[in-house]
């Protein structure tokens, strides 16, 4: 089964891939992970981050194996991750790698901003899940607090509104719902209730097929 989980930035995919994972018994893939590798081996290597040709290099050379998500966490990848990811030939760059985790035996769980509209158009399971971006900022601040970085909610809310722009915006693979979704706002929910909502409709999809 491949559930993929697309959304805006800090809307709790990673919170609900890693979770449906585990329960499911899944290997997962956070695939923002990818972009703000790409864009830390730019700033590594002294390059700008609107050299595509560095990027698309950068892309090309990833490996899954070698990604080190504690040095890849952080606003500033974050930011610097939606610029090189508007980059057509990054983007193509990182196809094959994401379809090849999604065609693993028994499927995978994969969460970013095109995996249901371009990396796996034809996953099982599409959740498309969103929250207000005021409580999207709240989260973030709140994470950050918890892991005594200085934090400040208004900056955080302003990047994530601008980092949504971007990724909405760019001509190629924006962040967009795929007709089949099914959307969960999260707003009022906490990561239990969220959980909860979407194993409710990856096991409603899962029942119905088991059915017909
Ligand atoms: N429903 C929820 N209620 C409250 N906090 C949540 C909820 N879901 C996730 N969180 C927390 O919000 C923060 C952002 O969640 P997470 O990292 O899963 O989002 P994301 O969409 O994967 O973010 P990014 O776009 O940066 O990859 C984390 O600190 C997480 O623990
Ligand atoms: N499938 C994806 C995943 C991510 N991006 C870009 O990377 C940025 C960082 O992603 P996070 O999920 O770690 O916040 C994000 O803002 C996107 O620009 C993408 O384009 N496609």
């Amino acid at each position: 089964m491949i559930i993929a989980i697309d959304g805006p930035a800090a809307s709790g995919k990673g919170t609900l891939g890693r979770r449906l994972a585990a329960h499911f018994g899944l290997p997962h893939l956070d695939t923002g992970l990818l972009y703000r590798a790409v864009a830390q081996r730019l700033l590594a290597a002294g390059e700008t981050l609107d050299d595509v040709a560095a990027a698309t290099a950068a892309a090309r050379e990833l490996d899954l194996e070698r990604l080190d998500e504690g040095a890849l966490r952080g606003r500033a990848m974050g930011e610097a991750a939606s610029i090189v990811a508007a980059m057509p030939s990054v983007r193509e760059a990182l196809i094959a790698l994401q379809r090849a985790f999604a065609g693993q035996p028994g499927g995978a769980v994969l969460d970013g901003r095109d995996i249901g509209t371009v990396i796996c158009p034809e996953a099982d399971v599409k959740l498309f899940v969103t929250a207000s971006a005021e409580e999207r900022a709240r989260r973030r601040w709140r994470e950050l607090v918890a892991r005594g970085e200085p934090a400040d909610e208004a900056a955080i809310l302003e990047d994530i509104r601008r980092r949504d722009r971007r990724d909405a915006e760019r001509p190629t693979a924006p962040l967009a719902v795929a007709p089949d979704a099914h959307q969960l706002d999260t707003t009022r929910l906490d990561a239990d209730g969220a959980f909860a909502a979407a194993l409710g409709i990856v096991s409603a999809v899962v029942a119905s097929r088991t059915k017909s």
